[in-house]
């Protein structure tokens, strides 16, 4: 399938931080422990949920299909991020620079969307690493402000599984790894898709 959506990593707006990571990270990948998750694996990813009916949500019909969240914004002034995957060591880093449009308090990152940058990446962890699931909580401490435009680091990773209950740990660092911006525990559910009423 054509996603019609090109990788992101030749965007203009990205600083040279983030190219440099981006860089460094996507050489790890060369051995095969770390995986580039592609715009395409993520599109591919949430095609299938749309796809998925639970709770009474009917799946969405092909024509109604949105666009992430994450990726509703003008390049530059939201939210520019590459994922790569560690599936030995159940983890998951995020590349994230956050643009004006993520404004809270001036010149600063607003929490929400620090929180929907790591909510949205260790959902694909989670889900990557036990099928579809869904945040059953997530508690972020907020440490340091993060300024707009800066280039942070989101590690998760996966501490226990208990049958369909994932409990995950992230936290958000600077790209020089010296300023730790904010951690955050959580619990994710997978989706008890046979209770689902198709
Ligand atoms: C679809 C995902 C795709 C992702 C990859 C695709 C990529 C492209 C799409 C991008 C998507 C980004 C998505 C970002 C992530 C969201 O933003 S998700 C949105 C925010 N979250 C929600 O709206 C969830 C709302 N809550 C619910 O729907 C339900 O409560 C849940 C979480 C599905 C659980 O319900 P349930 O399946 O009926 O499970 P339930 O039997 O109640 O609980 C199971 C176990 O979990 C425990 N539990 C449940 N909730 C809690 C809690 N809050 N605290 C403690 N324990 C709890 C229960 O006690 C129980 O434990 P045990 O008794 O088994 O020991």
């Amino acid at each position: 399938m054509s996603t019609g959506r090109r990788e992101t990593w030749d965007r203009r707006c990205w600083s040279e931080d983030l190219r440099h990571l981006f860089h460094q990270f996507m050489k790890k990948c060369e051995d095969g422990s770390w995986t580039y998750i592609s715009e395409k694996e993520m599109l591919d990813l949430q095609k299938k949920a749309s796809e998925l009916s639970f709770q009474n949500v009917k799946p969405m019909k092909k024509k109604q299909f949105p666009s992430t969240l994450t990726r509703n914004f003008q390049e530059g002034l939201g939210f520019e991020y590459a994922m790569f995957y560690n599936k030995d060591e159940r983890r998951i880093v995020c590349l994230f620079q956050g643009g004006p449009l993520l404004q809270g308090f001036p010149g600063l990152l607003h929490g929400g969307a620090i929180v929907t940058m790591v909510d949205y990446s260790i959902s694909i962890l989670s889900t990557k690493t036990i099928g579809f699931t869904m945040t059953a909580y997530i508690n972020i401490t907020y440490k340091r402000p993060i300024p707009i435009g800066s280039v942070v680091v989101i590690n998760g990773q996966v501490d226990k599984i208990e049958e369909r209950k994932v409990f995950l740990s992230s936290s958000v660092h600077s790209a020089d790894e010296k300023t730790l911006y904010s951690e955050a525990t959580s619990l994710f559910v997978q989706l008890n898709l046979e209770k689902s009423e198709t």
